[in-house]
């Protein structure tokens, strides 16, 4: 009999039910009212009635759990030096967007050597979600595999959507049903206008494909998220985080009926994906805040225990511990240090 479906699949293995690993690794109900709370928080903040500033910040992506609690304790103890200027929401990113292949972060391929034991890579990333929320730490995501959230969304106070997947209805549709903020990167070219399309899409109910806590293929309708904003991530041509950038977004968000709230990106594009050049970006961020500035409504930082990154050698006893293994990173004393200084500037506001 001739075949037609399937030629270019070589496996499909069924894997847990999100049910059942949320009963390997269930949420406690303190953890639950934290990240309640937490969603509110941020809310508060993007539509302007808490002035503080939500700051996403944290390695470009985790690939060592411990290190990331290592992280997650300092940032906790920072969060209380600064919380009333400064919310720290912890960038825990499991799923990794490559331009072209790569590594695809924890989730995809915990064992980083091609295995791809996604099973494991979900009672990971759960496990880890479910230990930083027991330490309240709020945290942040890239959404980007479409059934990975019935997994793990719960755990979760803020998503993004990259710059690669901002145009992708997929995402903007998964974006309307999701239960806290999402912040839309601009397009890897600076284009802005695929940031405010997923924002009026993905505040717009939605019925799609997706898969039901049994697992089973289901259609999935949404509400619509109204709690959506924009990301500025700077471009291949330019970065995007000058009080010009500002304005032009703070008008084009208006001209199309958005709320003029803005997240500013230190890194990729408009770091020039130099990490060193973060905190000059914060420090130009912080002056338009502190001049007066009412639309930025928060910051990401890619930061790590220690600065740079590194490739995956063959002998994963060589990792350094700490460092990144995508983009680069400052390292944990240069994030306190300027978010220290960030705070007091603000403190000194009218
Ligand atoms: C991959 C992502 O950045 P993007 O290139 O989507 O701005 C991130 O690491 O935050
Ligand atoms: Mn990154």
């Amino acid at each position: 009999m001739i075949k037609t479906n399937n030629l270019k699949v070589s496996g499909i293995t069924p894997i847990i039910a999100p049910a059942d690993l949320r009963q390997v690794f269930p949420m406690s109900d303190t953890g639950r009212e934290f990240v309640s709370r937490s969603r509110e928080k941020i809310k508060e903040i993007l539509q302007r009635r808490d002035r503080r500033l939500m700051v996403v910040v944290g390695p470009c992506s985790i690939h060592d759990t411990e290190a990331a609690v290592d992280y997650a304790k300092r940032l906790s103890a920072l969060s209380r030096r600064v919380d009333d200027q400064l919310m720290l929401v912890m960038r825990v990113y499991f799923e990794k967007p490559r331009t072209t292949v790569g590594w695809k972060g924890l989730i995809n391929d915990p064992g980083m050597d091609g295995s791809h034991n996604i099973s494991k890579g979900l009672g990971i990333a759960r496990g880890l979600l479910c230990r930083l929320t027991d330490l309240e730490v709020p945290v942040a995501n890239e959404m980007l595999d479409p059934i990975t959230p019935e997994y793990v969304a719960d755990l979760i106070s803020w998503g993004a959507i990259g710059a690669r997947t901002t145009e992708s209805q997929t995402h903007r549709e998964l974006a309307s049903g999701l239960s806290f903020p999402i912040g839309f990167k601009n397009g890897t070219d600076g284009n802005l206008q695929i940031a405010i399309d997923a924002m009026i899409s993905s505040r717009a109910p939605h019925s799609f494909l997706g898969i039901n806590r049994e697992g089973r293929a289901s259609i999935i309708q949404t509400t619509g998220n109204p709690d959506v904003h924009i990301v500025l991530r700077g471009g291949s041509r330019k970065p995007n985080y000058l009080p010009e950038d500002i304005t032009h977004t703070e008008e084009s968000l208006k001209k199309n009926g958005l709320a003029p709230t803005i997240m500013v990106d230190c890194s990729h594009g408009n770091s020039n994906k130099d990490y060193r050049k973060q905190p000059e970006v914060l420090e130009q961020i912080i002056d338009q805040v502190v001049a007066g500035n009412q639309s930025i409504s928060g910051l990401m930082i890619e930061s790590n225990l220690e600065e740079g990154n590194q490739k995956v050698p063959a002998d994963h006893s060589q990792l350094k511990y700490g460092v990144s293994i995508t983009d680069a990173c400052i390292n944990w004393d240069t994030t306190e240090k300027i978010l220290l200084e960030a705070h007091a500037r603000l403190q000194k506001r009218k």
